[in-house]
């Protein structure tokens, strides 16, 4: 039984991360942090939890406590877990980041995209990219994880296999991306006002996104030349929830794609690929930790479209995040993670 803890557990990706650890049976949660909330139980801000955690109560941040635990997961703004990191990481704690803190190999790109200072540039290098279909070995005896971004999960998995096979045009990338309004956080902003997101919908950030380079970042890793990609988010009126269409173009002669898929995320756990003509649907993932893909070929032209759907709170945050502690602490990589998706 390893000890972790949660800082910023009040927010949808920390109350994801208890809901999912408390069927984990090699993982106790020992602290869980929240200035606004020290000293509230977590089950009587989160009822779901009633049972499961009848005792813990959030706490301030501290340091010192953090630094004796085994591994602790950051569920905060950016800049956070730059200011912690040092600390924990010299006092033998591994680190599982969800923000973005660590996602980006260069200090000077985050600065640009974040708009501020990075804050531990001397970590940079050691911090691996906590995508396990691309660096699972690097996972296992990473000691600081940056857990990838809602959107560059599904998008980097719907083109890793046709990238690394070659078979597309890494210059004319065109990813075409919706999210659920959790995906916003638990903080108040009007745009996630029932009001202004149900029964309406709309792209925002198409001239420039921050998951661009990270997204970028990824593609490149896939394969040799630097890729050209276009990639619009759109707010959708749903509470979970990623769904991404995914443009590229044929340069090889065709192969069979369908194959290509299956065959790359065969031993994958947590990358499903359809059948043949399938659409998957957001609900289908809502909850679990999968990936679920399509790929299509449509009539008459030399495009590849790539249908890929992720829960924005599990594989694209808390789930994943545990997937990485799993292959960290050398478990099942799926322990805590098998239950299936809530229908409908
Ligand atoms: N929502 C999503 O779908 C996804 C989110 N992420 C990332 O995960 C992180 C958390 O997201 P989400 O759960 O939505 O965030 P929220 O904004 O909903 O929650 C943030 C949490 O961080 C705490 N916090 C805020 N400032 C500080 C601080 N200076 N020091 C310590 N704790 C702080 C808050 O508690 P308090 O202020 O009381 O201390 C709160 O518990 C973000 O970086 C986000 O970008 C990643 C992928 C997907
Ligand atoms: C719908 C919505 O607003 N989504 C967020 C992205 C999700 C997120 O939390 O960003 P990270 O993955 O970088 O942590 C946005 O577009 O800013």
């Amino acid at each position: 039984m390893i000890k972790v803890g949660i800082v910023g557990g009040t927010g949808y990706t920390g109350v994801e991360l208890l809901r999912l650890l408390a069927q984990h049976p090699n993982v106790h949660v020992e602290t869980i942090t929240s200035r606004s909330e020290a000293g509230v139980k977590v089950c009587d801000m989160y009822p779901n939890l009633r049972g499961h955690y009848d005792t813990l109560a959030f706490s301030e941040p501290d340091a010192k406590q953090l630094g004796a635990l085994d591994a602790v997961f950051f569920a905060t703004p950016h800049g956070v877990a730059h200011a912690l990191a040092g600390e924990l990481l010299a006092n033998g704690t591994r680190i599982i980041d969800l923000s973005a803190d660590f996602r980006l190999r260069d200090a000077k790109v985050w600065s640009e995209w974040y708009g501020q200072a990075h804050g531990a540039p001397e970590l940079l290098e050691e911090a691996v990219y906590g995508l396990p279909e691309m660096h699972r070995e690097k996972i296992k005896t990473a000691r600081l994880i940056a857990v990838p971004g809602c959107y560059p999960t599904a998008v980097q998995l719907g083109y890793l296999p046709l990238l690394e096979a070659g078979l597309i045009d890494p210059q004319q990338l065109i990813a075409d991306c919706k999210s659920g309004v959790t995906g916003a956080g638990r903080g108040a902003k009007v745009p996630s006002l029932l009001a202004e997101a149900s029964e309406s919908f709309k792209a925002y950030g198409a001239s420039g996104h921050r998951h661009l380079p990270e997204i970028r970042q990824g593609l490149n890793d896939m394969q040799t030349s630097p890729v050209g990609l276009t990639f619009v988010p759109h707010l959708t009126p749903m509470i979970r929830g990623i769904h991404a269409t995914l443009y590229s173009q044929l340069t090889a002669r065709a192969e069979d794609l369908q194959a290509l898929f299956e065959q790359r995320y065969a031993h994958e756990p947590f990358v499903d690929v359809m059948p043949a003509g399938s659409h998957p649907e957001t609900r289908s993932v809502k909850g679990i930790n999968t990936c679920r893909l399509a790929v299509h070929r449509p009539e008459g032209s030399n495009t590849v479209v790539v249908l890929s759907v992720i829960d924005n709170l599990v594989k694209g945050a808390s789930g994943q995040a545990i997937q990485n502690l799993n292959l960290m602490f050398g478990f099942d990589e799926t322990m805590g993670l098998t239950a299936p998706a809530l229908m409908p």
